[in-house]
């Protein structure tokens, strides 16, 4: 049995949407269909999911956005009148979106969560009467009859343990399952989402409940590629990739696929298959426990930017006991998480997405470290990309950092840092935003020249 999820690349248009019916047809085993809201039809398109946070934006400020409003009622009327739909869905839609956007609104972010989470549901509504429409047995679940129960952080929720068993009962659902991705419900049964693009951590949760034997995952591209397709162009595929590798991959900027979307399906020893909608006979990239380390050390690099770093100092750091934990108290008393904190005998660097360092924030910081724990030198970068060279090969093969600073130096571009996981199957490379690129560039050359992974 299988639980495919389609993202909103998939589901932007009737033409995708009739691709979508064709895939899931095509093979019994596959028996639930997670879906995302319709996604962009093309580069300048603007997702539903954004339109419908610009919304709720406007409404929370007590204007009403009817621009927005009907070019999203508009995205399911020319999806569902391409499919001949009749005209009660879209009516269900407009219906539903116009009381949910007047309703209460005394909860600015859980009033945002509802109507976010509206574009997978009515797009689940409008997918499961176009499969009855073609005559299959196919129906909406919603997410909190069939137990998806969440965490309570708004944007941001995370799976809570019993979902699982309840949503194994969705075996026993009479045809196809045609289930919204994104959100779930706490347990007030409020509706609150996953971070953006969880989609894929519904399917990953739903494949783990269910006890699929495969969770297929979607997309617009062919396979998960060795680096992000938008830097290089026709990067080489991989075939096969550890979890372990992926979730790295995703969190240092492969977008293909959620990196909290593992954990489901790691735990539960399913393996996760990301395939192209409009390739639906290519194999794709299979993501699963344990694979044969041939061709090459490294099998993917990353990349994002908006980083900083709070650069630390002060002679004999290493002899003074607590000083870490001082310094990372510092910051959690303005909330802030951290990503890597390389350091040295005499010095310590904290590196932090840049979005949660405003100007103010920063003078606190920057202060309190100097003052606390008497500094000698305090010193923030900004505007920071970090690069993320992961294998599991990394670790058994020696020269690895090596090779990959000599590419970028060759390439004319400075490291403001590294630092190596300590599972040994990532490296991280800090260069100035304004290099990424170059960098990332240079690094494939090295690695990917003439490599099958
Ligand atoms: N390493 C990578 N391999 C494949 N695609 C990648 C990679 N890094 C970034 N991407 C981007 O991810 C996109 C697919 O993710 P997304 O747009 O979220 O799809 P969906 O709409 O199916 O959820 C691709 O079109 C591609 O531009
Ligand atoms: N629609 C939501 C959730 C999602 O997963 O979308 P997509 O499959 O288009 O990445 C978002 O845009 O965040």
């Amino acid at each position: 049995m299988k639980v495919v999820k389609f993202g909103g690349s998939s589901l932007s248009c009737a033409e995708q949407v009739a691709k979508v019916f064709q895939i899931v047809v095509s093979d019994p085993e596959r028996k639930a269909v997670v879906v995302s809201a319709p996604g962009k039809r093309d580069a300048d398109d603007t997702k539903v999911t954004d339109l419908l946070i610009e919304c709720a934006a406007s409404y929370l400020q007590g204007k009403e956005d009817n621009e927005a409003f009907e070019a999203i009622v508009g995205r399911y009327k020319s999806i569902a009148e391409d499919l001949q739909l009749p005209g009660e869905v879209v009516e269900g839609i407009h219906a539903s979106l116009l009381k949910l956007l007047n309703s209460d609104r005394s909860n600015p972010e859980k009033y945002m969560d509802a109507v976010k989470a509206s574009g997978e549901d009515n797009n689940a509504k409008l997918i499961a009467a176009y499969f009855q429409f073609k005559g299959v047995e196919a129906s909406y679940v919603n997410p909190k009859d069939a137990g998806l129960l969440v965490t309570d952080e708004p944007g941001n929720a995370q799976p809570l343990p019993e979902t699982y068993e309840s949503l194994y009962r969705l075996r026993e659902h009479a045809g196809i399952v045609i289930f919204p991705g994104f959100f779930g419900y706490n347990e007030e049964g409020e509706i609150v989402t996953f971070s953006r693009s969880g989609s894929d951590i519904t399917g990953s949760i739903l494949a783990s409940g269910m006890r699929a034997d495969v969770y297929e995952n979607f997309t617009d591209v062919d396979a998960v590629y060795s680096v992000n397709p938008n830097i290089i162009r026709q990067p080489k595929e991989i075939t096969e990739i550890t979890y372990r590798e992926m979730r790295e991959l995703s969190y240092a900027g492969f977008s293909v696929f959620h990196d909290e979307a593992l954990m489901p399906a790691f735990k539960a020893g399913i393996p996760v298959n990301v395939k192209n909608t409009n390739q639906p006979d290519k194999s794709g990239t299979m993501i699963v426990k344990e694979r044969k380390l041939s061709n090459g050390s490294v099998i993917g690099i990353a990349s994002d930017d908006g980083f900083s770093s709070i650069y630390v100092s002060k002679y004999l750091l290493n002899r003074e006991i607590g000083f870490g934990r001082r310094l990372l108290n510092i910051l959690e008393d303005f909330h802030l998480s951290f990503e890597h904190m390389p350091s040295g005998i005499d010095d310590i660097s904290i590196i932090l997405r840049q979005h949660q360092l405003s100007e103010s924030v920063e003078k606190q910081i920057v202060q309190r470290i100097k003052e606390e724990l008497h500094a000698d030198d305090v010193k923030v970068q900004r505007d920071l990309a970090l690069i993320m060279m992961v294998g599991e090969g990394m670790r058994e093969s020696v020269g690895t950092a090596a090779r990959a600073s000599t590419a970028l130096a060759r390439a004319g571009v400075n490291i403001e840092m590294i630092n190596q996981g300590s599972s040994e199957v990532s490296m991280m490379f800090g260069v100035k935003a304004g290099d990424e690129r170059k960098a990332v560039q240079a690094m494939y050359e090295e690695f990917f020249a003439g490599v099958t992974v």
